[in-house]
C-alpha cells in the first residue's frame, strides 16, 4: 500500500488515543471508521471528538465548517468486520497489554483487505511479537501518538524486525499528511525514543530520593528551573501516572537488564495505589495544595546527574543504532516538551563531566546503572555528541539562520514546541546573528519570523523567568532583552518581522524593534505583562510609543488585551495584513525589496530618526550630515541614473 492509495482509515480503540487519533485523521480529510468493543465506549469517544472540534473552532484554529466536516467523516462502529473489511490502513490504539492486542489482531486479519497496513500505537509493547500474529508482518509498524493526540506534534513511526521500508514510508508519509512530525525508530527497542529518555530519568530521580541524597523539592527544582524541562521529575511521573512509568520500567528492565531495575521508591508508590494526578495524590498531594515546586532549591549535582543518566540513553540508542543523535533530540523536544534535545543538553553540560559523574557515582555504589555507555563514551572522545564546535560554521540552538536568495539574511526563532518563547539563551543566539549578519556583505536586509504557524513569539519564558529571580538578575534580565533588540533596531540594515499567530509581551517588544512589520490575519498580538504583575521590561513602555503614540501604548500596556492585526494595523503597528497563507511570502517579497534598496542611505535614515528621537536639533543635524555624506555616492549617480533612464537602480552600497 502506498501513501497515494491510503483514503480510508479504521481507528481501534475509541478510548484516549484512540479518539484523539481519530479526530486528528479526520481533520486531515480521511474517512475514518472508530470501533471499539461497546455502544457506549464508542459513543463517549464520539462525543470527545465533537466536543474537542468545536473547542478548535471556537478557539479560531478552524471554521465552524471545517469542524462538522471532520466529524461528519468519523463513522462510529462496534462491528469488527463493518469497521475493517475495506480500510487501507488500519491503527490500532486498544489498552497495552499484550494479550488484548494479540486478540484484537487475530480478528482483524480476519476481515481486512490483504494489502492494508497496520500500525499500533503503543508506547512500549514489541512490534515485533505484535506483528507475528498477524500473516503481514512486513506491513506492520509502530505508530506512536502523544497524548493528547491533536495537540501533541511528535508520531515516532518504529520499525518491527520485519517492517518493510514501504510500510514504514508509507506510514512517516501518513503522519506528515496529519501535520504531525514523524520520527523513525530504526529498531523496536523497549522505550522507543522518548520513553527511553524519560522514564530512566524518572526512575533516577527517584533513585535520587531513595538513597537521601536529594529532596523531592530539589530534584523537582533542578528540574523544572536549572533544566528549564516543562515539568519536575516528579511532577511528569505523577502527571503520566507512576504505575504507568513503572510498568514501561519493568519492561525495560526484564529485556534490557539491570540497569533498568525499577526504583524501590516507585514500586512503593504504585503499591500504595499514590499513582500520581490521576489518583489524587502520588510524589504531591492533589487534594492538598498539590504540585509546589521551589524555584531556588536546585543543585548542580542534580543536574549533572539527571543530564549524566540521559546522556548514557542516547549513548545506547546511537549505539545500537534505534535513531541518529539529531532524531533523537527532535522526538524528545516535540514529546517531551524539553527547550532542548537530551544530546544538546549534554553537549552543553560537556561530556566530559558526564562521564566522570557517572563513573564516580559507579564506584561509590555499584549500581549497573551508572556503567558508562559505549556510545557516550565515543561522543565524549569526538568532544561532544555533535562533535566538537570548532569548525567555525554559526550554530544556533535557539534560532535558525538562513539565507533565502537576494540579499536578505532570515533569523527564525525556533522554539516552536514553547511557541518561541524568549529565553536568555535564545537572546544570545539572537545578538550573534545580529552580529553574523551585519558582518555578512552579501545580506542587505534581516527577516524575522517565528517556526510554526502558531506564534511569532509569546514573551518572555515566564517559566525560566521565574527560576532563581532576584530583583539584581531581573534587572539585568530586562536590561539583557533592551539591549539584545535593541540590536536589531540599531543595526544598519532594514529589519522585517513577518508576525504569524500569537506576538505578545516580549514578542511584540521584539517585533517594535523591526523597521516593518507584516502579519497574517490570524496573528493576536499585546502587553500582557499587567497580567502578570510585571510591566513590558524588554522596551515596551519606552519604544510602543514611538510607533502609536503614548495614548495608543499606555491602552496597550493597561488593559493587557490582545489586538488583532487589524486593529494594529490602524494603530499603524502593523504596515500590512495578509492572509494567513501568504504571510511568509509576502514578509520575504517586503525583506527582498529592503535588501534591493540603497544600504548607505537606509543606515543613515536608520541613524538619524534613532538620533532624534529625544532631540530633533540632533536627528536634523545626522540627517543633514548624511545628505551631504550620501550625494557623493555612487548610489545617488545609481539612483538618479535609473530615475532618468527609467530602470530599476542596482545599488551596491558605495
Ligand atoms: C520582559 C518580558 C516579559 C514577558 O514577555 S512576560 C510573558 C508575556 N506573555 C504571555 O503572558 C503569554 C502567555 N501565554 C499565553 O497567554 C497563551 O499560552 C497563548 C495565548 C500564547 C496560547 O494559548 P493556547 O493556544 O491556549 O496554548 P497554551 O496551552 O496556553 O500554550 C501552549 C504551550 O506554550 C506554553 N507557553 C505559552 N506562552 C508561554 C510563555 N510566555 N512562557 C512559557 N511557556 C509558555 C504553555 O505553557 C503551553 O505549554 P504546555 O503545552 O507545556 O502546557
Amino acid at each position: 500500500m502506498d501513501f497515494e492509495d491510503i483514503d480510508t482509515i479504521a481507528v481501534l480503540g475509541a478510548g484516549n488515543m484512540g479518539h484523539g487519533i481519530t479526530e486528528v485523521a479526520a481533520l486531515a480529510g480521511y474517512d475514518v471508521r472508530m470501533r471499539d468493543i461497546k455502544d457506549e465506549f464508542v459513543q463517549d469517544g464520539y462525543d470527545n471528538i465533537e466536543w474537542s472540534l468545536n473547542k478548535l473552532a471556537e478557539k479560531d484554529q478552524l471554521s465552524q465548517d471545517e469542524a462538522d466536516a471532520a466529524l461528519d467523516r468519523v463513522t462510529p462502529l462496534v462491528d469488527v468486520e463493518e469497521a475493517v473489511s475495506d480500510v487501507d490502513v488500519v491503527i490500532e490504539a486498544v489498552p497495552e497489554k499484550m494479550d488484548i492486542k494479540k486478540d484484537v489482531y487475530t480478528e482483524v486479519e480476519e476481515y481486512a483487505p490483504e494489502d492494508a497496513i497496520f500500525a499500533t500505537n503503543t508506547s512500549s509493547l514489541s512490534i515485533t511479537e505484535l506483528s507475528e500474529v498477524t500473516e503481514r508482518p512486513e506491513q506492520f509498524c509502530g505508530m506512536h501518538f502523544f497524548n493528547p493526540p491533536v495537540r501533541m506534534q511528535l508520531v515516532e513511526v518504529i520499525s518491527g524486525a520485519h517492517s518493510s521500508d514501504d510500510t514504514l514510508a508509507a506510514i512517516e508519509a501518513l503522519a506528515e499528511d496529519f501535520e504531525k512530525t514523524p520520527v523513525r525508530v530504526r529498531k523496536d527497542s523497549p522505550g522507543f525514543i522518548v520513553n527511553r529518555i524519560l522514564v530512566p530519568l524518572m526512575n533516577e530521580a527517584a533513585w535520587l530520593v531513595h538513597t537521601d541524597e536529594a529532596t523531592v523539592a530539589e530534584v523537582d527544582s533542578t528540574t523544572k528551573f536549572d533544566m528549564g524541562l516543562p515539568m519536575g521529575s516528579f511532577e511528569l511521573s505523577d502527571q503520566v501516572g507512576n504505575d504507568v512509568g513503572l510498568h514501561v520500567l519493568e519492561y525495560m528492565h526484564e529485556v534490557l537488564g539491570e540497569p533498568y531495575a525499577p526504583c524501590p521508591l516507585l514500586e512503593e508508590k504504585v503499591e500504595n495505589e499514590e499513582l500520581g494526578k490521576k489518583s489524587g495524590k502520588g510524589f504531591y498531594d492533589y487534594e492538598n495544595g498539590g504540585v509546589d515546586i521551589p524555584t531556588d532549591a536546585g543543585r548542580e549535582d542534580i543536574e549533572h546527574r539527571l543530564v549524566a543518566v540521559m546522556a548514557n540513553e542516547v549513548g545506547k540508542l546511537v549505539e545500537n543504532d534505534v535513531a541518529p543523535v539529531g532524531d533523537i533530540d527532535q522526538a524528545v523536544k516535540l514529546g517531551g516538551g524539553f527547550p532542548d534535545g537530551p544530546a544538546k543538553m549534554a553537549d552543553k553540560t560537556g561530556l566530559e563531566t558526564l562521564v566522570d559523574t557517572l563513573e564516580a557515582t559507579h564506584e561509590a555504589t555499584g549500581a549497573e546503572r551508572y556503567a558508562v555507555s559505549d556510545g557516550l563514551r565515543e561522543a565524549a572522545a569526538d568532544g561532544g555528541f555533535y562533535g566538537s564546535d570548532d569548525e567555525g560554521d554559526a550554530e544556533f540552538d535557539n534560532i535558525n539562520v538562513e539565507y533565502p536568495g537576494d540579499m536578505v539574511g532570515h533569523i527564525e526563532l525556533d522554539r516552536p514546541h514553547r511557541m518561541n518563547t524568549v529565553s536568555p539563551e535564545l537572546m544570545d543566539d539572537l545578538a550573534d546573528a545580529v552580529d553574523l549578519l551585519e558582518d555578512d556583505d552579501e545580506v542587505r536586509a534581516i527577516l524575522l519570523t517565528g517556526a510554526g504557524d502558531k506564534a511569532f513569539s509569546a514573551g518572555a519564558d515566564v517559566q525560566s523567568m521565574a527560576s532563581n529571580a532576584t530583583p539584581l538578575s531581573a534587572i539585568e534580565l530586562s536590561r539583557k532583552g533592551q539591549q539584545t533588540f535593541g540590536k536589531l533596531e540599531e543595526c544598519s540594515m532594514p529589519v522585517v518581522a513577518g508576525i504569524d499567530g500569537y506576538a505578545l509581551g516580549g514578542g511584540m517588544e521584539l517585533a517594535t524593534c523591526a523597521d516593518l512589520r507584516v502579519a497574517s490575519e490570524r496573528s493576536e498580538l499585546g502587553q500582557p505583562e499587567h497580567n502578570l504583575g510585571l510591566l513590558p521590561g524588554w522596551g515596551g513602555t519606552q519604544r510602543l510609543a514611538r510607533i502609536v503614540g503614548e495614548g495608543r501604548a499606555k491602552e496597550i500596556i493597561f488593559t493587557a488585551e490582545r489586538y488583532d492585526a487589524a486593529e494594529l494595523a490602524e494603530y499603524g503597528f502593523i504596515n500590512e495584513v495578509v492572509d494567513n497563507d501568504s504571510l511568509h511570502e509576502r514578509a520575504l517579497e517586503l525583506a527582498t525589496d529592503m535588501a534591493a534598496g540603497p544600504p548607505v542611505a537606509q543606515e543613515l535614515t536608520k541613524r538619524a530618526m534613532l538620533a532624534g528621537r529625544d532631540d530633533i536639533d540632533a536627528g536634523l543635524e545626522v540627517e543633514s550630515q548624511a545628505f551631504g555624506h550620501l550625494i557623493g555616492t555612487d548610489d545617488v549617480m545609481e539612483g538618479i541614473n535609473a530615475f532618468m533612464g527609467d530602470g530599476e537602480p542596482n545599488f551596491e552600497g558605495k
